[in-house]
């Protein structure tokens, strides 16, 4: 289970987030939304402990993220390729994390065998390097990485972005499947309505740093979504 507890952050006097309370069940599979700065990025950083909060907290497994270590090994996040390492191929890169994950060969091509289909042929075995790699395919990378060692949390700051569509439709089946299978707790920013609310059990709208909606009613999410954001 995560926590966010009465969280704050402040760029000088402006305040970028402001969330009272926000619980996450374990294997929910959360969306986040909300237009340009509405604090979405900010607010995964900082459940990260990419950045810190001006004040307040973030709890997994109730233990604060900015103070204790152990939540490391459960959690995996793509945000954004500044995660990556560029000057690698995507295969030296996977091989990496292999050796840090301290997974064994037939583990790591298990895991990559997941990603056949989306990969499509593009990503293993290339000898490209990762910062040579097109936008999507780099996002592809990036989440596959994200998912390394079965954490029991992972974060996809906008997942969808710079896919093709046949690859968008491949990565929500996957994530289907995964929560399905693992019970992982998937947490989604996005600002494609329908293909969040198509795979996301509740979804929360942020608005200039607060939550303003909290929707959990599967049927009425993409209406109400659709009539904030006149869509
Ligand atoms: N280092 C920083 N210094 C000052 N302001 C910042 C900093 N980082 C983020 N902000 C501000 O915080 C606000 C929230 O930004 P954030 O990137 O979290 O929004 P977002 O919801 O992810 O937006 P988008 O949908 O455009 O990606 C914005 O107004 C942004 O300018």
């Amino acid at each position: 289970m995560i926590q966010v507890i009465e969280l704050k952050k402040q760029y000088k006097e402006a305040v970028v987030l402001d969330v009272e309370g926000l619980t996450i069940p374990q294997g929910e599979c959360f969306g986040l939304v909300g237009n340009n700065g509405a604090g979405k990025t900010t607010l995964f950083r900082i459940m990260l402990d990419l950045v810190r909060a001006t004040s307040g907290e973030v709890r997994m497994h109730d233990l604060n993220v900015a103070k204790h270590e152990e939540w490391k090994g459960k959690v995996g996040a793509f945000l954004d390729e500044h995660m990556l390492l560029s000057y690698l191929t995507a295969d030296e890169y996977f091989e990496t994390l292999r050796k840090i994950h301290k997974l064994s060969d037939a583990d790591m091509q298990d895991h990559l065998a997941k990603f056949e289909e989306l990969f499509n042929d593009e990503i293993v075995g290339k000898k490209k390097y990762i910062r040579d790699l097109s936008k999507g395919n780099l996002k592809k990378v990036g989440i596959a990485a994200a998912m390394i060692g079965n954490p029991e949390v992972v974060y996809l700051d906008e997942p969808f972005e710079n896919l093709d569509p046949s690859s968008q439709v491949k990565l929500k089946k996957f994530i289907l499947q995964e929560k399905e299978r693992s019970n992982t707790t998937f947490l989604i920013s996005s600002h494609d309505l329908n293909h969040v609310t198509e795979i996301c059990d509740r979804i929360v709208l942020l608005e200039k740093g607060k939550i303003i909606k909290d929707l959990q009613e599967k049927e009425q999410m993409l209406e109400e979504l659709n009539t904030y954001f006149g869509t």
